[in-house]
């Protein structure tokens, strides 16, 4: 297997200008689709997960070109009547494609055969499926029940109401919250259960707004995410020209190396997220802050150094906010005085990999002392990390990325480093520009 061998970095410092957000491209990406006209988008991330979506909306008969410098592309929306009613969609392992996809083809009156690799088959979409069939649409399973691959045929809108959990993944409410203005009557959404990831939904109903929909949050007995009111007879409008902000969890690798190894005098800048940032994974600095790092913040950057004492300390915190971010703090807990725990990170069980197993496993490696509980991990750092570990990726962007991190204490291994090209291509070459010997 390919492998990048990391040699020990004791230093970083310098400027990241980072990619375009996977969740805001693949959102914004899919809601010029559903626009009657055309929109520019500025800035999008150019990954495999981007290129299933762009890919996706062709095969659909979805106009779109590269403008200028590649980053920018002209979609020419179709009013969510996909020219092309019959198609077989590729989608890789991208869930922000996937998931909305599956409800905005429910919708569009075609037949429509979805999958991907052999790990997007074992990741559950069962509750997007129940909620779309209680709607009217006609969904099978081809596979396994309750999972990818699918066969949408087609189908009408009858329901009035739908009810999704919320407990597995939030791109079950994002898929419907953006196809169900498509269902041209007024419809209300109910989420049952606890809705994990909320700043993701936070992060649709800003989209939405700025193609024109409007979306009613309302609460139920205290609970400000209980049902959300799509009025009928709305239609997307193109906000003309949209640009894709940086991407908030590709920020956490370099913050975190900023908080473990970069002066105060010469820290680590992140620019294209900051204060104004509409992602919730932001918020991964304000968990770095809460270990002692130094954090500054400008609206459109975020600068990271290591602490004023030398060392981070231990947190714990509950990460259900920031479930990718999150898994940048298990190994930043590697440099930290004391143990850390991670709450509430069941999700991370049905991502890329088992996240919660496989993070357990390579910090191991490294010498970490890891408990591993259904929904949260505990991580206790050696004196000293073993050098030359090699660590698996399990196909796995955000493993491969947050394990480069322990080239800052030894000499590391990263198999397969081309899974980064999930959401970041260029990671490595981003992270040898910052790091010096
Ligand atoms: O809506 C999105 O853009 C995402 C939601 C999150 O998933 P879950 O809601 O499944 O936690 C996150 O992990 C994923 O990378 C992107
Ligand atoms: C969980 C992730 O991806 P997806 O959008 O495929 O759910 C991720 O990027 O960490």
């Amino acid at each position: 297997m390919e492998h990048l061998d990391l040699s020990a970095r004791a230093r970083v410092a310098g400027t990241v200008d980072l990619p375009g957000s996977k969740s805001i491209s693949n959102r914004t990406l899919l809601l010029a689709a559903l626009c009657q006209g055309e929109t520019l988008v500025k800035g999008l991330l150019a990954s495999d997960d981007t290129q299933r979506m762009l890919e996706a909306l062709a095969t659909l008969g979805v106009r779109w070109e590269q403008v200028g410098d590649g980053r920018d592309f002209r979609i020419m929306g179709c009013g969510g009547d996909f020219p092309v009613k019959d198609a077989s969609l590729f989608l890789g392992n991208a869930g922000t494609a996937f998931r909305p996809l599956t409800a905005a083809l429910a919708l569009a009156d075609g037949s429509y055969h979805l999958h991907g690799v052999p790990r997007m088959h074992e990741r559950p979409i069962g509750d997007l499926v129940d909620a779309l069939r209680q709607a009217g649409a006609r969904i099978e399973y081809l596979g396994n029940q309750g999972y990818p691959p699918l066969q949408i045929h087609p189908g009408t809108i009858t329901g009035e109401r739908v009810a999704v959990k919320g407990n597995v993944s939030s791109q079950f409410l994002t898929g419907l919250l953006m196809a169900l203005p498509l269902a041209g009557r007024d419809i209300t959404i109910e989420v049952v259960g606890e809705l994990i990831s909320k700043p993701y939904i936070e992060i649709t109903l800003n989209l939405l707004k700025r193609f024109g929909i409007t979306v009613e949050r309302r609460g139920v007995n205290g609970n400000d995410w209980a049902e959300f009111f799509i009025p009928g007879g709305q239609t997307y409008h193109s906000p003309g020209e949209i640009f894709v902000e940086g991407d908030a969890s590709s920020a956490s690798y370099f913050l975190a190396a900023g908080a473990i190894a970069a002066t105060a005098d010469a820290p680590v800048v992140v620019t294209g997220v900051g204060r104004q940032s509409i992602q919730g994974d932001v918020r991964f600095a304000e968990a770095l802050e809460a270990m002692g790092a130094v954090i500054e913040r400008g609206d459109n950057w975020i600068c990271a150094s290591r602490p004023a004492s030398g060392k981070l300390k231990a947190i714990d915190m509950d990460f259900n906010h920031i479930p990718d971010a999150a898994m940048t703090i298990a190994v930043a807990a590697l440099f930290a005085e004391g143990t850390t725990t991670l709450r509430n990170i069941e999700s991370w069980r049905v991502k890329e990999t088992d996240r919660i197993t496989a993070m357990a496993t390579e910090l191991r490696k490294v010498g970490a002392t890891v408990e591993e509980g259904r929904d949260y991990l505990v991580v206790t750092p050696p004196a000293q990390l073993t050098p030359d570990a090699a660590i698996a990726t399990y196909d796995d962007h955000r493993i491969a990325m947050c394990f480069s991190l322990v080239a800052l204490a030894a000499p590391v291994r990263i198999l397969d480093p081309g899974c980064t090209a999930k959401t970041f291509p260029t990671y490595f070459d981003e992270l040898a520009r910052i790091t010096r010997r």
